[in-house]
C-alpha cells in the first residue's frame, strides 16, 4: 500500500491528504435537516448527516487527492451508528481509489494491539471463513507501549501490505510535555523516530518502509531532524491550516526526491465554506463542497509553491 500511496501522490502531484473528521456543527443545515427528516433527531440521523457530508466532500475532492484520513473519534461518538459511518465512508474512499488512514491511534499489550491491528488493517478468523473488518490501508498507531505494542501492527501490515503511521512527534501544544523530554541527553522523539526507522528497516516497498511516522507541522525544526532520523519513513504531518501550519514550515518534512511526506489538512478542507476567502467566491453553504475542492487547490499549490522554491 506504501507503494499505492506513492505512486498516487506522483500522479496528482498532490502530497496531502483530506482530514474525514466531521462534527456535527460543521454539517450545513440543509444536510442535517433532511437526515433528521428521515432519522429523527437521533444517533442514527447524526450519523445520516455526517455521512452525507462525507460523501459530498469525497465527491468534489477525490480527483485532486491521493488519500483521506478520517478520525474515527468524530464517529464514536454517535455510537454504533457513527461507526457504522466511518465503515461506509472507508468503503466508499475505497471505491474511489482513495488510500485511506485510518486514524485510529490504537496501541496496547501485544495480545490486545494484534486484535486492533486484525479489526482494522487485517483479515478475522471466523470458523472456516475470513471477514475484514474495517479494512483501512493504514492506520495511526501510538508507540508509548513499545515494540510488544507495535509488532502485531508491523506482522498484520506484512502479510496484508498495508501500513502505519506511528506517533513520534504530535501537533498540539502540550507534545513537548513527554515527548521533548531529554534522556541521555537526547529528545524522546527523536528516540522514538530511532525505533521507527529500525521497526521499519524490514518492512520496505519500493522506494519507502510501510513504517511511516507522524509529526506536526506545528514543529518544522524537529521535523527537519525526524525527516534525517528516519530517511526511508513516509511523515504523516498533521497540523496545516486549522492548527497554522502552512507550506512554507513544511520543506525539511520532505526528501529531497519531493516524496516522503504527506500532509494532512481537516477543519482548513471540510470547513472551508465558513472562511470570508471562499465565500467571497460565491461559496454558501448549498454548495459547501465547492469551497472544499477551492481549498484543496489552493493547499496544494501552496506546498508545491513552497517545494518549488527550496
Ligand atoms: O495522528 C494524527 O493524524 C494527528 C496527530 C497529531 O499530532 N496531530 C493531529 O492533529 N492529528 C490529527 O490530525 C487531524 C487534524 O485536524 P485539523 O486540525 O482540523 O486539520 C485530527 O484528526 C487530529 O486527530
Amino acid at each position: 500500500m506504501i507503494n499505492k500511496l506513492v505512486e498516487k501522490i506522483k500522479k496528482t502531484n498532490a502530497p496531502i491528504v483530506v482530514g474525514l473528521d466531521p462534527m456535527l456543527s460543521y454539517v450545513p443545515e440543509h444536510i442535517q435537516k433532511a437526515a433528521f427528516a428521515q432519522f429523527g433527531e437521533t444517533l442514527e440521523g447524526a450519523a445520516e448527516a455526517i455521512w452525507q457530508y462525507n460523501k459530498a466532500i469525497v465527491d468534489a475532492t477525490y480527483d485532486l487527492i491521493p488519500a483521506v484520513k478520517p478520525q474515527i473519534a468524530m464517529y464514536e461518538q454517535f455510537g454504533v451508528a457513527g461507526v457504522a459511518a466511518f465503515q461506509k465512508t472507508v468503503d466508499y474512499c475505497h471505491e474511489k481509489d482513495l488510500v485511506v488512514i485510518g486514524d485510529v491511534k490504537r496501541g496496547d499489550i501485544g495480545s490486545t494491539s494484534a486484535a486492533y491491528a486484525t479489526g482494522h488493517l487485517g483479515k478475522v478468523q471466523i470458523a472456516s471463513k475470513t471477514y475484514t473488518g474495517f479494512n483501512e490501508d493504514f492506520a495511526t498507531v501510538n508507540p508509548y507501549l513499545g515494540t510488544d505494542g507495535i509488532k502485531p501492527f508491523v506482522d498484520v501490515c506484512k502479510e496484508e501490505k498495508k501500513g502505519i503511521f506511528i506517533l513520534v512527534k504530535t501537533s498540539n501544544p502540550s507534545s513537548g510535555e513527554f515527548q521533548d523530554r531529554l534522556i541521555d541527553g537526547r529528545p524522546l522523539y527523536e528516540l522514538v523516530g530511532e525505533k521507527v526507522a529500525e521497526w521499519g528497516s524490514e518492512c520496505m516497498g519500493d522506494s519507502y518502509s510501510y513504517v511511516g511516522a507522524v509529526v506536526g507541522a506545528t514543529y518544522p525544526e524537529q521535523g527537519e531532524i525526524l525527516r534525517k532520523v528516519m530517511p526511508k519513513s513516509f511523515i504523516l504531518v498533521p497540523g496545516y491550516g486549522a492548527q497554522g501550519g502552512q507550506g512554507k514550515d513544511l520543506v525539511h518534512f520532505f526528501n529531497e526526491d519531493g516524496l516522503g511526506a504527506i500532509v494532512n489538512s481537516s477543519r482548513g478542507i471540510i470547513c472551508a465554506y465558513k472562511q470570508d476567502k471562499y465565500k467571497e467566491q460565491g461559496i454558501t453553504p448549498e454548495n459547501f463542497a465547492d469551497a472544499s475542492r477551492l481549498a484543496v487547490k489552493d493547499m496544494i499549490a501552496d506546498i508545491s509553491g513552497a517545494l518549488a522554491q527550496r
